[in-house]
């Protein structure tokens, strides 16, 4: 791959970032609690191992708000229309998010609940 294609392929990156993340609601939500996740481990000193869970954690969540975003796109492109594929393939878009998103959550809660009850 030619340098600069390599790097238009940042920019690009970044225009589908910065616009999943103005138009999308679940994405910004998902951000925020990002953040939050993140000053939690700095606040509780989270172990190196806790990190990478989290940070894998985090990554995975995003990235599936993206791909789902895709998915809904596409789906609306191709079938503007009431179709009932279209439903099962934005439905099962938005269950891949969950399943990984209530995964992400059961792992923070076993990181950071038993640091929260140690404080009581
Ligand atoms: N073209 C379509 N044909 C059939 N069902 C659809 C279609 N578009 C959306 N749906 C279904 O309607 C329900 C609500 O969809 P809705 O349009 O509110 O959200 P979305 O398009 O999945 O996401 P977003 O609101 O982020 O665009 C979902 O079950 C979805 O699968």
């Amino acid at each position: 791959m030619k340098p600069k294609k390599f790097l238009l392929s940042f920019k690009y990156a970044g225009h589908g970032l910065k616009d999943v993340f103005n138009q999308e609601q679940n994405f910004r939500i998902h951000s925020v609690a990002a953040l939050l996740t993140i000053s939690a481990g700095f606040i509780f000193r989270i172990t190196l191992i806790e990190w990478l869970v989290i940070i894998i954690a985090i990554g995975n969540v995003l990235a599936l708000e993206l791909i789902n975003t895709a998915v809904e796109r596409t789906v609306d492109l191709i079938s503007p229309e009431d179709h009932p594929l279209a439903k099962k393939a934005k439905d099962a878009g938005a269950a891949s998010v969950l399943i990984f998103s209530c995964a992400a959550a059961i792992a923070g809660a076993v990181i950071f609940i038993p640091k929260v009850l140690s404080l009581l």
